[in-house]
């Protein structure tokens, strides 16, 4: 069953028109990312979704209730969604336990015990049982966020929306934190949608990513089809490092100054006129052979794990200057020769 169905929603603040005729559908128990630079609707659209903004135009169906179109606009505390922002999340005067307590009604927890038991149950679920006493001062930035989340999954809501939730944190805790938070998330089944700019997390926690770019979603798709097949080469550039060149496409082949190479399904099979694109690391180094693919080393960004190496292709392989990925164990000296192979397909656009 469908958790969510937003049906061409549009928003204008003045002339500015935040989001555009966005449709997008979610399974129950799924994670949504949508994803896309500054400015291009993604709070907007959170907002829309929980009820603290009126959308000019569309249809919002939570659990099959229109909560927004055909003359519906149901209040936000009506919509069961737990809201989980991006700054500034607990109120500094209440405990740890009474922040989560918070959001809990007293009709479905009208007893003290009940609700003491149910931010005893969310405490656990976040990995800070124990911790409820505490002040919010008294908590690390990566434990603020996770009584974030545990006040907005307890009063058990339909859809989780999180705000770019780590995006304040460091690098190394934001890693930790994603695989906890969508674990917690995997293990109570919720359905949930994530807002970021960063598309390492929206690829790593997401089922399905919706890009956004002008207040328009360019492309929905699983992570691996969009960093495969992005939509255009603005997607493609969005999802991680791209390399493009000018190329004809003749019967399903790309030919393009490295030579033919085979194109991803759904391309044009024919065109006189086409740019194609090819990531880092569809480039593997092999050893310099005659009529091979080659180039010399220009520079090593190295990353610990990986290290991309930019390499300018000899003169017969039209000097074109590429990045390629490569293992972080092996390391590449400006000015060496290395060959190059090419595997997989090609997008042209
Ligand atoms: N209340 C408002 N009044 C006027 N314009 C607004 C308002 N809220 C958003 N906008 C405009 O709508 C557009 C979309 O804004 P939105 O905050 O949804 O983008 P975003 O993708 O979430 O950006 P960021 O990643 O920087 O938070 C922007 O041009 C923004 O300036």
């Amino acid at each position: 069953m469908k958790k969510l169905i937003i049906q061409n929603v549009s928003k204008q603040f003045g002339d500015v028109n935040a989001l555009h005729n966005v449709s997008l559908a979610l399974d129950e128990g799924s994670m949504l990312a949508v994803l896309g630079p500054s400015g291009c609707g993604k709070t907007t659209l959170l907002r829309s979704i929980a009820g603290f903004e009126t959308p000019n135009a569309g249809r919002i169906i939570i659990n099959g209730q229109t909560v927004f179109g055909e003359q519906t606009n149901i209040k936000p505390e009506h919509r069961k969604i737990g809201y989980v922002p991006q700054h500034g999340v607990l109120f500094p005067h209440l405990s740890v336990a009474r922040n989560i307590a918070f959001g809990l009604s007293d009709s479905a927890y009208s007893h003290k015990e009940q609700k003491a038991q149910r931010v005893a149950e969310m405490l656990q679920l976040v990995g800070m049982a124990g911790l409820g006493k505490r002040m919010p001062h008294e908590l690390s930035g990566g434990q603020q966020q996770r009584v974030a989340l545990a006040r907005a999954l307890a009063p058990s809501p339909s859809l989780v929306l999180l705000d770019e939730p780590f995006s304040a944190l460091d690098a190394g805790l934001r890693t930790a934190l994603r695989e906890e938070v969508k674990a917690t998330l995997n293990q109570i089944g919720a359905t949930a949608i994530l807002v970021t700019h960063d598309q390492e997390e929206a690829l790593s926690m997401a089922d399905l990513v919706a890009v956004m770019r002008q207040g328009q979603c360019v492309q929905v798709a699983d992570p691996v089809s969009l960093y495969k097949y992005p939509a255009d080469i603005h997607v493609a550039y969005f999802v991680g490092e791209a390399i493009t060149l000018e190329a004809t496409l003749d019967h399903g082949r790309a030919h393009c100054c490295f030579g033919p190479l085979p194109l991803a399904p759904g391309c044009a099979i024919d065109s006189s006129s086409a740019t194609i694109m090819i990531r880092p690391e569809q480039f593997v180094p092999s050893a310099p052979a005659e009529q091979q693919l080659g180039g010399q080393v220009l520079k090593t960004i190295y990353y610990g794990h990986n290290a991309l190496v930019h390499i300018k292709t000899d003169a017969k392989f039209g000097a074109q200057e590429i990045q390629i990925r490569v293992s972080g164990a092996h390391s590449y000296t400006p000015g060496e020769y290395v060959g190059l192979k090419i595997t997989g397909e090609v997008m042209a656009y």
